[in-house]
């Protein structure tokens, strides 16, 4: 029986690619400075001391990263004994976004540029906006421009419940994102103003439109809601999920956000769940249904949302400790020709300037399916993945990364 899982942590890089200067992103590590934060007692809120992630660390976290970085994370004791098969990925891909990220992991990277909004005010064509206004029947639109989604909350959510004008805003990815009050602008229609956008950004090669519904009444306790709605292009190329599904009939389930990111394409099961502890959840119920030729794909998001975009250093250790904690669960419930991947889809280090993503390698951690315990080195693509998935599975071969089993 053949059944692969894997957990796509959002943002958790660990430690700068050859390129990251590229993108100003020399020197980021996710991963090596969260412990390093911790280790200092610069990340006691919520939670205390060094890093603490025994489970990950079995499975080789640690190693992986002193092979990315050329040094041990600080504070933290590499295990001796390793139980996984760990490596450290670089991405083909131009950007440093989710799609692509995801995608490159699925066998595909993405080898054309994306459309970028690059003016940080009056970031958008305004013949766009003003067909997006006149086909949706707006009174106009509020930001246009580059902003943090919880900041910009802050400085026009209450202009937004006044005026019922869309919060229309992006940032160095290809994005654009739209926040709108869950009630008083109303969630289907914040949904179907997203999808109209989306049609009109074809021609601008933009990645992603995003729906960003909130709720609260005033500047200080609005709060985004699980409701998040990600309209992606779709892969340029079949992916590994795709070829699961086309040429084995077999199952691909979709958890979190996943099957927004590949547009839907190459899954049989989309499940929703909102917060780590749901995610987690529900990852362990698909396992239990899964059988013969079934992919489990989970997107930990809040790892990315909530502490890596908003630079929350302890909030991101907690996250990351209480992703550890629930690990044993999982790992109790693989059979021995399972195939169990860890993984990320770029960095978001939670101390570098800005809020951006961060150019980084990716932790590529996989266990069972007659894996030897041990270095995978560092892997030229995160199509690694895709082509040992492919190779798991017996589908035809991607045309990008080699397989690692
Ligand atoms: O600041 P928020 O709204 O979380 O946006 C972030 O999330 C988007 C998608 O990952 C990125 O473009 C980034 O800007
Ligand atoms: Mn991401
Ligand atoms: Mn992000």
């Amino acid at each position: 029986m053949k059944r692969a899982i894997v957990l796509v942590l959002d943002s958790f890089g660990i430690g700068a690619t050859s390129d990251a200067a590229r993108f100003g992103d020399a020197g980021a590590d996710t991963l090596g400075h969260i412990a390093a934060a911790c280790a200092q007692g610069r990340a006691d809120v919520g939670r205390q001391g060094p890093l603490h992630l025994p489970n990950l660390a079995r499975l080789g976290l640690f190693h992986a990263h002193a092979d990315s970085t050329g040094s041990p994370a600080e504070g933290v004791t590499l295990p001796a004994d390793v139980s996984g098969s760990y490596g450290h990925a670089r991405e083909l891909s131009s950007g440093k976004d989710t799609p692509s990220g995801h995608w490159e992991i699925a066998g595909v990277p993405v080898l054309f540029d994306w459309g970028y909004f690059t003016d940080t005010q009056n970031s958008f064509p305004p013949a766009l906006i003003d067909e997006l206004v006149e086909r949706s029947g707006l009174p106009g639109i509020l930001g246009n421009c580059h902003a943090s989604g919880t900041t910009i909350l802050e400085h026009l959510g209450e202009e937004h419940l006044r005026t019922g004008k869309p919060i229309c805003y992006t940032s160095a990815d290809s994005v654009f994102q739209v926040a709108c009050h869950e009630q008083h602008f109303g969630l289907e229609r914040l949904y179907a103003l997203c999808e109209t956008a989306r049609e009109l950004l074809m021609p601008w090669n933009i990645g992603r439109v995003i729906a960003r519904p909130f709720v609260g009444e005033t500047a200080a306790d609005f709060v985004r809601t699980g409701n998040r709605r990600d309209y992606s292009i779709a892969p340029p190329a079949p992916t590994v999920l795709q070829k699961l599904v086309d040429e084995l009939n077999g199952e691909v389930v979709a958890i979190g956000k996943i099957a927004d990111i590949y547009a839907h394409c190459g899954i049989t099961r989309t499940l929703k769940a909102s917060g780590h502890d749901a995610l987690f959840d529900a990852t362990l119920s698909a396992l239990q249904a899964a059988g013969d030729n079934t992919l489990v794909m989970t997107n930990f998001v809040e790892f990315d949302s909530s502490y890596g975009h908003r630079r929350n250093v302890a909030g991101y250790a907690a996250a990351l400790e209480a992703f550890d904690r629930r690990l044993p669960e999982l790992l109790s419930l693989l059979k021995p020709e399972d195939l169990l991947i860890l993984t990320a889809d770029h960095g978001c280090d939670p101390t570098w300037p800005g809020t951006e993503h961060t150019r980084e390698h990716i932790p590529v951690l996989a266990t069972g399916a007659g894996l030897v315990p041990g270095s995978l080195g560092r892997r030229d693509t995160f199509a690694d993945i895709g082509q040992s998935l492919a190779d798991y599975f017996g589908t035809s071969p991607m045309d990008f990364g080699r397989s690692f089993l």
